[in-house]
């Protein structure tokens, strides 16, 4: 890790000495936080013949693309994903280097629960440590990534174990064989290729085509990164994988209402 993930995981240890001396927010009872997370594996799961499902991205800035639409809030853009078609939302909960924020996952959250939509959410952080995944079921997320990249074998069989522990499921990220053999260990159920590195920030979708394609069945496979258009998502629901997610593309559009709609409209019907 040379180039900005290094930097990113220097950054998270700081934040996790701190996090670990916050106050957690526990029920009366003292018990956790007790909303019952949603069944990603379901959403995310895509029977034979069935539709390629989509997960969409609140994401204010990236690395590689530098700053991205905020004129929808938080709320009003996780309602558009939901009421457009996603199956999960992801959530930037980083702030140093995506703009991203606890505070969003919450405010998506009440914002879907308001109006009754039941899309799960996914807390896109860069997870180092178990208080990482305690406040993001506090702030109401459903999965959690996990980035294979950062940590060791060992801690991330420790890592996914401890965010079914807290009732979160694990979204593994892989970038290579060595990756997904440890995601495979860990017990991993959801897995993520992410077609771009995110150290050189260097994408290679053949690399991310063939990784996917040893995942075995009984795991949910989703693409991760670099689908810009409708035709972009035709090809990967063409290939067979459960999911796909979308960042960049839609955080572009101050309104993701038109280019949602036409790619679930490809991912309904890839060679239309
Ligand atoms: O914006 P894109 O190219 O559609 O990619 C989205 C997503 O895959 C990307 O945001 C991402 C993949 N893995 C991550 C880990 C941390 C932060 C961000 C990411």
């Amino acid at each position: 890790m040379s180039g900005v993930l290094g930097k990113i995981v220097a950054s998270k240890e700081a934040e996790v000495a701190e996090l670990r001396h916050q106050p957690r927010s526990r029920g009366t009872s003292g018990a956790p936080a007790t909303r019952r997370p949603i069944d990603v594996v379901a959403a995310l799961r895509r029977p034979v013949g069935a539709p390629l499902r989509l997960i969409t991205e609140h994401k204010r800035r990236s690395p590689s693309a530098g700053a991205l639409s905020t004129v929808l809030s938080p709320a009003d853009r996780g309602l558009a994903y939901a009421r457009n078609g996603a199956s999960m939302i992801s959530v930037l909960c980083d702030a140093p280097f995506f703009d991203g924020s606890w505070e969003h996952l919450a405010t998506i959250r009440r914002a879907l629960d308001d109006a009754g939509l039941p899309v799960p959410l996914l807390a896109k952080e860069f997870v180092i440590d178990q208080v990482q995944l305690e406040v993001a079921r506090e702030k109401g997320a459903d999965a959690v990534l996990l980035i294979a990249r950062i940590v060791d074998a060992r801690k991330l069989a420790e890592l996914v174990a401890a965010s079914r522990a807290v009732g979160l499921e694990p979204l593994v990220e892989v970038v290579s064989d060595e990756e997904l053999a440890a995601a495979l260990a860990a017990s991993a159920t959801v897995i993520g290729v992410n077609a771009r590195d995110l150290d050189t920030l260097v994408m290679d979708v053949e690399r991310a085509a063939r990784l996917l394609a040893a995942i075995p069945p009984s795991c949910v496979a989703a693409h991760l990164s670099g689908l810009k258009s409708p035709d972009d998502v035709a090809r990967v629901a063409t290939s067979g994988v459960d999911a796909a997610l979308m960042g960049e593309a839609l955080m572009r559009e101050d309104d993701p209402a038109n280019l949602l709609t036409a790619m679930v409209r490809r991912a309904n019907s890839p060679k239309a």
